[in-house]
């Protein structure tokens, strides 16, 4: 087996164009987080990293280990303690309209309807409903929710809730999804469908992603390049590209030596087996 480890070196042209480099979304540079108080935590230290724009990147790493706190200082819902964060060119200080976070669970409003919760976003930004109601109506078809708008989330299955949740910050349109274990408290099934529904958006809509998992084989199916953190406090230890072709299908993916590779390869260096 022999597959590259790198770290791509952030202002290089893309491979083999000559072309001028794209954007970065977001841009991490020696991030240091620390948690003060009686039990002070040094959550990461030194932590680099660029994600172009329409990149999928994903993040593992020990439990512990910073992931959900970088994504959060990402995301402008943390401060960080040294260092430098960028979206879209400028300093991180605050959220902004152009990320979108999606968690664990969902965070759907119990008492509105899948159509009122993919609404509020509107309400919330004094956007007209109006504007947002086509959208909906389609978010709402394409993440397979057709005939549950007027449900209410306890009457949604998890997979359900969570497509929801993830419609809710489509139809904000960020250019950013920050996905920190979106599918995490899903069954394995669950999981796969919408692990292709989302490869499908990303593609569709031209995102960039940045996901925070425990999955090896979700890292691996559907991003461009896995970043692999050490224990806290946090590092960037690994950069490793993910040289799959695209579209992914399951069938396709999962029956390519490559991908088995990339698997062992990221089970070792988690100390998996
Ligand atoms: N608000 C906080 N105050 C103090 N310590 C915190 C806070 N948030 C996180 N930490 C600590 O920072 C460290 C990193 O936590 P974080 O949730 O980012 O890890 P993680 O890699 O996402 O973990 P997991 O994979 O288990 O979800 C942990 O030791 C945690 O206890």
């Amino acid at each position: 087996m022999n597959l590259k480890i790198m770290n791509k070196p952030q202002d290089a042209a893309e491979p083999g164009t000559g072309a001028a480099p794209q954007a970065d979304a977001i841009r991490v540079a020696n991030v240091v987080k620390r948690f003060p108080g009686k039990h002070a935590v040094n959550a990461l230290e030194d932590v680099s990293l660029a994600i172009r724009d329409r990149e999928f990147v994903s993040i593992l790493g020990p439990s512990g280990c910073g992931k959900s706190t970088l994504l959060r200082i990402v995301a402008g819902l943390v401060p960080h303690s040294e260092g430098l964060v960028q979206v879209c060119n400028r300093a991180m200080v605050r959220p902004v309209p152009e990320i979108g976070v999606v968690f664990q669970t969902s965070n759907m409003l119990p008492w509105l309807t899948v159509e009122q919760n993919m609404l509020l976003g509107a309400e919330l930004r004094k956007l007209p409903r109006e504007a947002l109601a086509g959208k909906v109506r389609e978010l709402v078809r394409t993440l397979g929710l057709s005939g549950f708008e007027n449900s209410y989330p306890h009457q949604l299955s998890g997979g359900m809730r969570q497509r929801a949740s993830i419609g809710q910050i489509l139809a904000l349109d960020p250019k950013i999804l920050l996905m920190d274990e979106p599918f995490g408290a899903l069954d394995a099934l669950t999981r796969d469908l919408l692990n292709v529904e989302l490869l499908r958006i990303w593609q569709e809509h031209m995102k960039t992603v940045l996901l925070v998992t425990h999955s090896i084989q979700e890292a691996v199916f559907l991003s461009d390049r896995v970043l692999v953190m050490s224990g806290r406090p946090g590092r960037i230890i690994h950069d490793i590209s993910i040289d799959l072709p695209r579209p992914r299908k399951p069938e396709h993916v999962k029956t390519n030596p490559r991908y088995g590779e990339y698997i062992a390869q990221l089970s070792h260096i988690m100390g998996v087996y």
